[in-house]
Parts: C-alpha cells; structure tokens; sequence
C-alpha cells in the first residue's frame, strides 16, 4: 500500500504520521521535547533535541508497521509557527535556542515601535499587528544579542528558519547542500512578508535592520522541494509545508471561502477561508496566507490566534500539581456544577486575538472561600471556549458573515465537557470529524496532491466524515451572566506590566 508521510513538528511534541489514501493512520509515533523558561515571560526550545526527536519518531512510525520507503510517495512538514531559529549553514550549529512564538521577550520593542511608527504601518503590508508574537522582532533580538551574528548574517552563513525551514534543511542534507525555504504560510507569520507580493518586504528588512541573506527562498504550500538525503526516510521528496494552522484548515477540507476550523492545542486557532481575498481586520484578528497549491491562486485566511489554551491544563498538571495527567482535568471540572464564581484569564504571554494587549497578565477572579480546585478546573477548561467566543465574533463582523456552525480539533476535543460548554457559548453546532490528527494530515494533503497521489481537492472531500456533534444547550440569561464575568475578568488582566 502506497502512503504519505507526515512530520508535525509541534510546540511541545514531534509526530510522525503516515497515512493512506483515505486519509487513515497507518502508523504514528510521538515524542515531547523540553520546554525551557529562562525568565519570567521567555520560553526556547533546543533544536538539536528537536532534530533528533524528529528522526526517532520517523524511524519508531516506520518500524512499528514495517513501512517499506519504496511505498512512501512523499513527505509532508507542518510546524509551530513563528519560533525563530537561527543556525550557521556550515556548521549546522544554532547561534541561540529556538525563540518560541510565545515568548515575549521583545515587548520593550514592540511599545518603541508602536511609538515611532505605528501597528497600522506593519498591518497593512503584513496582515499582522505588532505584537510580541511573530518572527521578525524576534531575529532582530537575536542580531543585537547574540555576538557574531550580524557580520555572519550578511555573509548568508547565519541563516534564519522556523521550524519547517529547519526540519527541511536537515531532511535535505544540512551542512552538505541541505534547502533553505519556508513556504508562503510560514513566511507570512513572520511579519517580513508582504502579503500581496509574497516576497520579504525591503521596507520593514530595513526598519528591523535585517540582512536579507539570512532569509529562505518563499514557495508555494506545495510542490515537490527536493529529495531526503537523510535516513529513514531516504529517497522520498519532500512535497508540502504549511504552517500547522494552515494545515489543519486544510486537513479539514476548508477549502471553500467562508468555511472555518477552530484547533485546540497548546493555544487555540481559528481560521476562517477567504478565498483569493485577503481581508483586512478592524476587529483584532490576523490576515494570513492559507495555502497556495502549485501553479493556483494563494488563499487568504482571516485568523483569530488565542495564546493558551490546552497549555493552561499542562500549568495545572506541571506547576500547580493539581491534576496528574491532562486527562484527569474531565473528572476534576466534572466534580462540580458549574465554575463556583471563578474565572481565569491565561494571559500568560499577554493577550492575543482580538484584545493584543503585551502588558496582561494571567489572573484568577471571583475567588471565594467557596472555590475549590473543582471549580479551578472548571474555569480553566471554560477560559479556552470563552476565548473562542471573542474570537468568532470579531471574525464574523470582519467577514460579514454569520457561521452556521464550527469544525474543531486538535487534543482538547476529547474533552467533551469543554465541546458542550463551546456549543452552548457560541450558539452553534460545535462538529468533531473522524479525524483530529488535522495538522498532519493537512501537511499530508500538500505532500500527495504534489506527486499526484490525490488528484485534486475534491479527491479530499470524500474523506472528511463527523464523528460528533454538539448542539447548544443554555438558557440565554445563564450564558449572558458567564459571558459578562469573563468580560470583568479580561479587563482585572490588562495593563498589568509595566
Ligand atoms: N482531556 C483533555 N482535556 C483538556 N485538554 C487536554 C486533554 N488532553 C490533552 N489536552 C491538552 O491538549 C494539548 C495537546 O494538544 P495537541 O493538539 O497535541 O497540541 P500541540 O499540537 O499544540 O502540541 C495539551 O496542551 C493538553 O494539555
Ligand atoms: O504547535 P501548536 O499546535 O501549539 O501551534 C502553534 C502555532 O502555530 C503558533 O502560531
């Protein structure tokens, strides 16, 4: 049986997924890597670990079904966006830790730059406010910081990537003639790339006092790249990248201008397709690349980034202790009736869509003596629907439409619990398919439709398939009175720092 082969390299694991024509796994294996806190606020990772975990889990999908290379059409990448790499193509050797998009290390930089020349300015050529969230900013902090950087820079032998541009360079060959590209998706995370052009933007390379050199070529989402010269996947190319929410909009078959999926994992992403035009936001949401297929238009996509979201669960599991694994958030929140007065607002990295506020902060209001780790629970689970709720109403008046329903995934949709409550805060039919392994699969999609092992998108339709689906279920004044405590809650987080 022929496959395709999928690498999700995520914020806090990599997978390997090989999946068949039916869009079914046929084999997966998965590995966590470290997260590092140096200081309040910064979050890295080691990309040598990265690297390795990634070969692992390659091999480990491999082996557990005997997968034969000769039966692996192609590869797909899909990667967590923005997290800025920069490594030396000589030596293969990174000048600093990965930059995790969620590190907001850059906030000074944002507060001058918001002075000097305004969001708007960056927005307009960019779809992307200035926040401490994106690429840009976060390679300039490593060019005044890291010494001997700048001058290797301009050479071309520091180069930058996020994780796909890395994945790649290694997959390819590395120090012996491994690519250096990202494709429009990645590219148009990291604030450089104008969005009409898809090509990096002179004017802000200049304002950031960014060498050009560093940068990787700009493809389409998919294409064949060029072949694996590294074991065990020798020999197959390498045929699709997509950002990993990009990739999950189009693993849910969204193809249509006016379809969306919200993905639950770390954080919370919603994308809603706008076809061949590129939306501006007035109401805090992003404009972004969603996919461009070989030789076809580029599609644009209007998206709503919340910053934490599965991520508050793994704060309660690993540094409050209060539950041992994610799982066990179900039987803590399900422990009491409702969230006992208690709300929490993660803003643990600020604030994103559609607030972008760098100066919140996380807080947990409406403490009583009633309260317990119940309730704590329970209000972290209903923060991540109460966020989606902000998000789908600025998308809808951004878009001039009003959705009918919502296809979600990712590893909190197991969570029944959390669907229910999202069903009813949103008022529509919340739609869990078949499959929740999007991201892969979406990185999958770019790779087969690239060798011809799918035909065209409809080929994918046929796929796609609901496994559950959740209706609302609140009376309005209940829903009224949660939604009117997160909104006091949101406002106890902002201007927090200095
Ligand atoms: N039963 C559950 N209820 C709520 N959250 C869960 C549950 N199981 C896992 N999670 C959360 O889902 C996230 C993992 O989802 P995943 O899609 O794998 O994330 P990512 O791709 O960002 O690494 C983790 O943050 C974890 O805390
Ligand atoms: O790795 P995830 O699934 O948390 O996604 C991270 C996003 O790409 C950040 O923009």
């Amino acid at each position: 049986m022929k496959l395709i082969a999928s690498i999700d390299q995520g914020t806090t694991s990599t997978r390997c997924i090989f999946f068949d024509k039916k869009g079914q796994i046929v084999s997966v294996a998965q590995k966590e890597h470290k997260q590092i806190y140096p200081q309040p606020g910064w979050v890295e990772h080691d990309s040598s670990e990265i690297w390795q975990n990634t070969q692992e889990v390659i091999a480990q999908a491999r082996i557990k079904k005997q997968i034969k290379i000769e039966n692996v059409e192609a590869c797909g990448i899909t990667n967590q966006r923005e997290t800025t790499l920069v490594w030396n193509k000589r030596t293969g050797k990174p000048y600093y830790n990965a930059i995790v998009w969620q590190d907001t290390r850059v906030g000074k930089r944002v507060d001058e730059l918001e002075k000097e020349i305004g969001s708007a300015w960056f927005r307009d050529k960019t779809g992307l406010p200035l926040a401490t969230y994106f690429s840009g900013l976060k390679i300039q902090w490593l060019l005044e910081n890291v010494e001997g950087l700048r001058a290797d820079a301009e050479k071309g032998d520091a180069i930058f990537g996020n994780m796909d541009s890395f994945v790649v360079w290694n997959l390819t060959g590395g120090i012996h003639g491994g690519i250096h590209l990202t494709d429009v998706t990645n590219a148009s995370r990291t604030q450089l790339m104008d969005l009409k052009t898809l090509a990096w933007d002179a004017e802000i390379l200049e304002k950031l006092n960014i060498p050009l050199a560093m940068l990787p070529a700009i493809k389409p989402s998919s294409m064949v790249y060029g072949q694996i010269v590294s074991e065990p996947l020798a020999g197959v190319p390498v045929a699709g990248i997509l950002g990993d929410q990009q990739a999950a909009l189009v693993g849910q078959t969204c193809f249509k201008p006016g379809e969306a999926k919200n993905t639950y994992g770390t954080g919370c992403f919603m994308l809603l397709n706008t076809g061949t035009k590129a939306i501006p936001s007035k109401y805090g949401l992003l404009t972004t690349v969603a996919y461009q297929f070989e030789n076809q238009p580029v599609h644009y996509a209007l998206e709503g980034s919340v910053a934490i979201a599965g991520a508050l669960v793994q704060w309660l599991r690993d540094n409050l202790g209060i539950i041992k694994n994610s799982s066990d958030i179900q039987t803590l929140a399900a422990s009491v009736d409702d969230n006992g007065g208690a709300y929490f607002v993660p803003a643990f990295s600020g604030l994103y869509a559609p607030y972008w506020e760098n100066s919140a902060r996380g807080v947990i209001a409406g403490l009583t003596r009633y309260v317990t780790k119940g309730h704590i629970a329970r209000a972290a689970l209903e923060a991540t629907a109460y966020q989606t709720l902000d998000v789908l109403e600025a998308m809808e008046k951004d878009a001039e439409i009003e959705l009918s329903s919502l296809r979600v995934d990712g590893g909190m949709v197991v969570n029944e619990l959390l669907m229910q409550f999202q069903s009813d805060m949103l008022k529509v039919p919340v739609i869990r398919p078949q499959m929740i392994e999007t991201t892969a699969l979406g990185a999958a999609y770019a790779a087969g439709l690239a060798v011809g092992y799918w035909k065209n998108t409809d080929d994918l339709l046929e796929n796609w398939g609901i496994d559950k689906q959740w209706e609302p279920n609140m009376q309005e004044t209940q829903r009224d009175g949660y939604r009117a405590g997160w909104k006091k809650a949101i406002e106890r987080s902002k201007n927090w720092e200095d």
